[in-house]
């Protein structure tokens, strides 16, 4: 079993890709493994895990984060379908405060993405029943979770879709731009 790791241009946001099995009846895979990870240096103490289905192609979630003492570092993979997954840097002083990555997740590529606290998190749908699963190193706190716009022109995402039609949620829909938003995380060095 191998465990491909690649770093992306956002300093501890990193892309997995675990070994595939393949045989007559498909494949087998391990989708996380603990031991595995902490040899990596990835211990990461996960306590929460989420799956979620999108109806219809263009639906976005995001972006979202929770935060202290409820931060949440994520690894986050697609179950069924395929998303282009996005994350945003908001600890403040970081030299890449501001900056994005975005990475297609799909059934196909199993390919997983870990995020650490202080990055936003958000999707959009690029088949209809996508499906994500996620976990998370803190529990969900209604009180603590929070989101910025997905579209703000500040943070300028390429989401690779017509923005007009897109399935929000109206949280998301009322969510304010980064340059409203007093970020909660400080950016403490490198991750890497
Ligand atoms: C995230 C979450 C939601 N919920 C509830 C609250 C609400 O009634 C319902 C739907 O919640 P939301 O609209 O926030 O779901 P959603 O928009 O899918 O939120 C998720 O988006 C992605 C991008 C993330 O990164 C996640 O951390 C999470 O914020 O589920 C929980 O019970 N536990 C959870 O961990």
């Amino acid at each position: 079993m191998t465990l491909e790791i690649e770093k992306t241009a956002l300093d501890g946001v990193l892309i997995l890709t675990p070994q595939r099995f393949g045989d007559n009846r498909g494949f087998f895979s391990e989708s996380w493994n603990r031991k595995r990870m902490e040899d990596a240096g990835l211990g990461i103490d996960f306590v929460q895990d989420n799956h979620s289905l999108s109806e219809q192609v263009g639906t976005v979630r995001g972006l979202h984060y929770q935060s202290p003492p409820y931060g949440q570092a994520k690894l986050v993979r697609c179950g069924r379908g395929r998303l282009y997954d996005v994350v945003v840097d908001i600890r403040k002083g970081s030299p890449t405060y501001g900056h994005w990555i975005g990475i297609e997740l799909s059934f196909d590529n199993g390919k997983q993405l870990l995020i650490p606290e202080g990055f936003l998190h958000g999707f959009v749908t690029r088949e209809p029943m996508t499906e994500i699963i996620y976990k998370c190193s803190n529990y969900y706190s209604k009180a603590h979770d929070g989101a910025v716009r997905f579209d703000d022109p500040d943070i300028g995402i390429d989401w690779g879709v017509n923005i007009a039609g897109l399935v929000l949620s109206e949280k998301d829909e009322a969510a304010p731009c980064l340059a409203e938003f007093d970020s909660p995380f400080i950016f403490d060095g490198a991750l890497s």
